[in-house]
């Protein structure tokens, strides 16, 4: 798919088949944009970025940032900078991903979870792509870093098997990788709870009254559905599928995150078991801006960032904003051999957390009932029937 084209009708992230691309007209361009100088350099941007020791302090101001980052004119992504203990975690369980990848066929078959339609464990080549086949480019390992078991109750197990089946660990095989992905997943709430309680005091001081009941952070320390998912791009003349190899959602297709709040580390790039620098400076994040532009986003390995989710845009009632992205694959000459590691957190509503939607909100609002009340878990549900099976 081309830059600035319209986005597809296909996503990938979780529940896998929750996320959604969308194509919206946004009404203005981010600020800083630095143009390079080459034509076939896509416009980088910065994320707008908090020190951890601001953001840390609850009752500081940080509302021109959030909404600088996070509003409705911003990228939907923000980032932090200085945290502790991150960039030795960050490097940790990123080197597990090509390990994991790289486990043998059947000890990763062994990992996978087919009832959690792929949601736990090892998952790969079970998610479509906008062209409708399936996603051979990258791997993902999917677990609950705060729960690994969230619950014991087998009828809630069945009825929302993506949030609510048990984590599944390689013991055997890749011992470290739970530590390392508790550990960093815990991290990432934290820093998101923090995150979360400045979004609040923005959204109140942007007269959405009554939000209380639907403050974010409440919403996220309640949750026990939090999801991490570590994800690992192959080279791309490994895979399978040749096509679409040059275009911007060459290694992740255009969705948006579906949840509350989305942490992100910054990709790591190896080649041959070693770290290398990004090896095209096209590689890496895209976001659609409010103005319908594809940029390129940038953040600083030390960083961690957030994304706004779908869910936190329609509660917020559009205070905060969630935006459509993908990550293009390195396409120059020696790029071959080089994968990608990164690790995103998606914080959502617990299953039975009672969402109050606004009576106009901008997408799905044919799943809502009059009354507006829906709880989180059932509102996924309704959103997959809706994209699979084309019920309301
Ligand atoms: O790989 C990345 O940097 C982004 C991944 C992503 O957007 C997702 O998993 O939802
Ligand atoms: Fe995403």
């Amino acid at each position: 798919m081309e830059a600035g084209s319209a986005v597809g009708a296909r996503s990938t992230w979780p529940p896998a088949v929750l996320n959604r691309d969308r194509d919206r007209d946004r009404a203005r361009a981010p600020r800083r944009v630095r143009c390079r100088a080459a034509a076939a350099m896509p416009p980088s941007v910065r994320t707008v970025s908090i020190p951890f020791a601001d953001l840390k302090e609850r009752d500081r101001d940080l509302s021109g940032k959030i909404e600088e980052g996070l509003g409705p004119n911003g990228l939907g992504i923000i980032s932090i900078s200085d945290v502790p203990d991150f960039p030795a975690l960050r490097r940790t369980l990123l080197r597990l991903a090509p390990r994991v990848a790289n486990l043998p066929e059947d000890v990763k078959k062994e990992l996978e979870d087919p009832d959690s339609r792929y949601n736990f464990g090892w998952s790969h080549g079970k998610e479509k792509l906008e062209s409708g086949k399936l996603d051979t480019f990258k791997g993902s390992y999917y677990a609950n870093p705060i729960l690994d078991v969230p619950t014991t109750d087998d009828v809630l197990v069945s009825r929302y098997p993506s949030y609510c089946r048990p984590n599944i660990w390689p013991a055997d095989h890749l011992p470290e990788l739970e530590i390392a992905f508790k550990a960093l997943g815990k991290l990432m709430l934290e820093v998101g709870l923090m995150l979360a309680r400045h979004c609040d005091l923005y959204v109140m001081q942007h007269g959405v009254g009554q939000y209380d009941g639907e403050s974010l952070e409440q919403t996220i320390s309640r949750s026990r559905c939090h999801k991490g998912r570590l994800l690992y791009y192959f080279p791309r003349q490994f895979s399978a599928q040749k096509e679409g190899g040059d275009s911007v959602s060459s290694w992740c297709g255009w969705h948006t995150d579906h949840g509350s709040l989305t942490g992100l580390t910054c990709g790591l790039f190896m080649k041959n078991s070693v770290e290398v620098p990004c090896p095209d400076s096209a590689a890496g994040l895209y976001i659609r801006t409010r103005d319908n532009r594809v940029v390129k986003v940038t953040f600083g390995e030390e960083e961690l960032a957030y994304q706004i989710g779908e869910t936190t845009e329609i509660l917020s009632r559009s205070r905060l904003c969630a935006t459509p992205h993908c990550v293009q694959a390195p396409s120059s000459e020696n790029a071959s051999n080089v994968e990608r590691s990164t690790f995103a957190m998606f914080m959502q509503p617990d299953w039975n957390e009672t969402l109050n939607f606004p009576s106009e909100i901008p997408y799905h609002q044919e799943l809502i009932p009059p009354n507006g009340a829906l709880t989180f878990g059932e509102y996924s549900e309704r959103l997959v029937n809706k994209y699979y099976e084309g019920k309301t």
